[in-house]
């Protein structure tokens, strides 16, 4: 089972060393713009799931929320103690 803080520091060394294939590589590629979309599209699919879909479907979308989180803080430039400082 992955952390979250086990997926950030994997989602750190990709955007730094890019390696071929990776989706995480092309989403930060594609900008703030495109992940922003798969953020909100994430959020509404955790939020369906919740209200529709039971807790194991809820559990998937909230994970991909969660990767794309990750992806928009790369692309913004953002530490994981840039977001707690704020918790
Ligand atoms: N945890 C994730 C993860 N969660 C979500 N996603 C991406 O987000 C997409 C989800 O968007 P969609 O809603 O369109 O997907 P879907 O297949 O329609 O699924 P549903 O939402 O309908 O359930 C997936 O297809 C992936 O591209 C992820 N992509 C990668 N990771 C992990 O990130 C790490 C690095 O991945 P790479 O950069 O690809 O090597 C690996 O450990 C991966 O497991």
């Amino acid at each position: 089972m992955k952390s979250f803080e086990a997926l950030w520091a994997e989602l750190a060394e990709k955007a730094e060393t890019r390696p071929e294939g990776s989706g995480t590589v092309a989403e930060l590629d594609a900008g703030v713009h495109q992940i922003g979309k798969k953020l909100v599209e994430e959020a509404a699919e955790s939020w369906m799931a919740a209200e529709h879909e039971g807790p194991e479907r809820t559990a998937e979308e909230i994970s991909q929320l969660l990767y794309h989180v990750q992806v928009m803080m790369l692309a913004a430039g953002l530490s994981l103690d840039d977001v707690y400082a704020h918790l």
